[in-house]
């Protein structure tokens, strides 16, 4: 479990993010929405200590990421698996090279046991048979297949995926979607997804916690999205005209009972 308490970042004279109290969940997929601007990037950057809260608390399963000194937050940055916006893979190292770098980079294992791990992960999201490709060779699906199996393959306990639906189609989108799911389930992970795609929110969204202009507007499940009565967090869902008439249609049918 991930629980922040407080949290605040500002840049300058402006405060981004204000105040957040948050949980987000072992073993679940934990989704933060809001709109382009609202602070989500933020939020994940100051988690994974890319950036440094003005103030708060971060506990991961209740040691305080802020108050650590160095070698601690070492040591806790190798709990955290990240895919980024886009896929951030290398493009001069193959599908087996790119998923084994961390373990390169980390591990002590052989060079034997990191080709077998990278290559139960690459299974892992269905690439069995890509791995001697290059990152331009393979579709953009593909690609974050091998981010997601690059985050995994240090067995990670939490794991943040920024906007992991960038730039894929909607059936596309899903397959990921999946993937991530059945990844935080089977290996219990807290996992953390930041998205403005409804469809993940109402497929994968088990615990979501909106953030407008900086501050956490509302949280609930993806069972309670639709009937929220939350004003901001209705027009950030019904921006979406898909939802809007899947809505409209929702309560036409309950009046036509
Ligand atoms: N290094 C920075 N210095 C100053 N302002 C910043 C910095 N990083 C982000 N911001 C500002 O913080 C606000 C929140 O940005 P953030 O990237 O977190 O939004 P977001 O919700 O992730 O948006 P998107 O969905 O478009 O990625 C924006 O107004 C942005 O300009």
């Amino acid at each position: 479990m991930i629980e922040i308490k407080q949290l605040t970042k500002s840049f300058g004279d402006r405060t981004v993010l204000q105040g957040i109290d948050a949980v987000f969940e072992t073993g679940k997929t934990n989704l933060i929405i809001g709109q382009s601007g609202s602070g989500k990037t933020v939020l994940m950057n100051d988690l994974v200590g890319l950036l440094e809260p003005t103030s708060g608390q971060i506990l991961y399963d209740g040691r305080d990421f802020v108050t650590m000194d160095k070698r601690q937050r070492i040591l806790l940055r190798r709990e955290m698996g990240m895919t980024f916006q886009g896929s951030a893979l290398f493009d001069s190292l193959n599908v087996l090279e790119n998923v084994r770098f961390p373990l390169d980079m980390f591990s002590s294992m052989s060079s034997r046991e990191r080709d077998r791990r990278a290559m139960e992960c690459i299974e892992r999201v269905n690439l069995k048979g890509a791995e001697t490709k290059y990152p331009d060779e393979i579709s953009g699906g593909m690609q974050k297949r091998v981010a997601i199996a690059r985050a995994i393959v240090l067995n990670p306990k939490y794991l943040f995926c920024d906007e992991p639906n960038s730039g894929l189609d909607p059936k596309t989108s899903l397959v990921i979607d999946r993937l991530l799911s059945d990844i935080t389930h089977d290996y219990g992970i807290t996992t953390i997804i930041n998205t403005h795609d409804m469809n993940s929110v109402m497929g994968i969204g088990e615990k979501i916690i909106f953030i407008y202009q900086g501050h956490k507007e509302w949280e609930g499940t993806k069972d309670q999205v639709m009937d929220a009565k939350n004003k901001r967090l209705n027009d950030f869902v019904f921006a979406s005209d898909l939802f809007r008439k899947v809505r409209k249609a929702e309560l036409d049918e309950d009046n036509n009972k």
